[in-house]
Order: structure tokens, then C-alpha cells, then sequence
């Protein structure tokens, strides 16, 4: 198994593979799942208001345990072949075996997610998550919630990101707009649901 980046930073732990998947594996995923993915555009509640997510997304797993974020509550689809690869791919490098995968579709620089935790319940204590990226290359951001500290990475394609421990609790983290002209970019999160 090849060596992680460790990104040293308080209150976390965070490893990063920035050529996880090789180009070929990468560049075959991004166009099968662009391509075969039904990709929908939820409204979420955003300081009270319903606003479309300025992103396209799917849900995956492998029971029936719905996935709920800023008011809306996702049902998932079964696993495909290929993301039953690539999470058997990811999980040698992870401590745990995940139930569910997020897909976000990033269509441009005008698509993002803004500051959030992934800290929902139904992730337990501590959770485990596996973020792939295949396609254009974005900046991820991370903040600190009660410390004077950020940390800003490149998210490559055919990269692997794992934040794991006490990450959630402290920090939150981000993937901005940007105004440089760029292509597509999906992710996976892979998390465990119980
Ligand atoms: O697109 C990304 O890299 C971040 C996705 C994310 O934070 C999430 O789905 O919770
Ligand atoms: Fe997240």
C-alpha cells in the first residue's frame, strides 16, 4: 500500500493520496460515472430559505439507512459494479467499511459546497470519511471552529482524502466557487451509516 501525505494539523486526522487511482483508473471512472450516474438537484434549507443546491448529486449504499443534511433527507440506490470497486479500492487504506457513497457533480467553477461538519448523527461518533476526486482539480478548504487555523488543499484527480478521529468535531471544511474557468469534477464521500 502506498504512503499517505499525513496532514498535520490540531485536532484532526486527516491523510491525503494524492495519486491514489492511477490516470487511465481515473480518467475511466470519471466519464462512466458522468455518464450513467442519475444525477438530480435537491433543494436544501439555507438560513431559512429553499434554494436549489448549486451542485448535482446521487446516493448509494449498500442498506436502506437514508442519509439527512441541511433539512433534506436522501434515500440511496444500490451500489453499482464500478463504485463497489472503487470503494473496495479505498478500503484497504481505511479502517472501516462504509455503507454509503455521496456523489457530488461540480458541473463549473460557479458549483461548490459550502462550510459544514459532516457531524450528522446518523455517522456516529467520530466518523470515518473517504472523499475520491476524479476530474478538474479544486481547493479544498478547512477551518478551524474555535482556533485560529486553515488549511487549504489541491484535491487531484485520482486522489484520496481520508479525515477521520476527532476532524468533525473541531473543523469544518469547504470547496469555494472559483472564477478560473474549469472543467467537471466529481467526488465521492464514502461514510459508514448504521
Ligand atoms: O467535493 C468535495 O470535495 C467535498 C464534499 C463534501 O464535503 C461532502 O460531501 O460532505
Ligand atoms: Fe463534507
Amino acid at each position: 500500500m502506498m504512503k499517505p501525505e499525513i496532514i498535520e494539523l490540531p485536532d484532526a486526522e486527516i491523510l491525503y493520496f494524492p495519486y491514489f487511482f492511477s490516470e487511465a483508473e481515473a480518467d475511466l471512472y470519471f466519464n462512466k460515472l458522468i455518464n450513467t450516474t442519475e444525477w438530480r438537484q435537491d433543494k436544501i434549507r439555507l438560513f431559512g430559505k429553499e434554494i436549489l443546491q448549486p451542485r448535482l448529486t446521487a446516493l448509494f449504499a449498500n442498506n436502506n439507512k437514508t442519509y439527512t443534511y441541511s433539512g433534506l433527507t436522501m434515500k440511496p440506490e444500490s451500489f453499482s459494479d464500478d463504485l463497489l470497486k472503487i470503494k473496495a479500492t479505498i478500503e484497504k487504506a481505511c479502517n472501516v467499511n462504509f455503507t454509503t457513497c455521496l456523489l457530488n457533480l461540480y458541473r463549473g467553477g460557479e458549483d461548490s459546497m459550502g462550510w459544514h461538519a459532516d457531524n450528522e448523527k446518523e455517522l456516529g461518533e467520530n466518523p470515518e470519511i473517504a472523499s475520491v476526486s476524479f476530474g478538474a482539480e479544486r481547493i479544498f478548504h478547512f477551518k478551524h471552529k474555535t482556533k485560529d487555523e486553515k488549511f487549504k488543499i489541491n484535491l487531484k484527480h485520482g486522489s484520496l482524502l481520508i479525515m477521520r478521529g476527532s476532524t468533525q468535531h473541531f473543523w469544518k471544511h469547504q470547496l469555494p466557487k472559483t472564477k478560473k474557468k474549469i472543467g467537471k469534477r466529481i467526488n465521492l464521500t464514502f461514510r459508514r451509516i448504521e
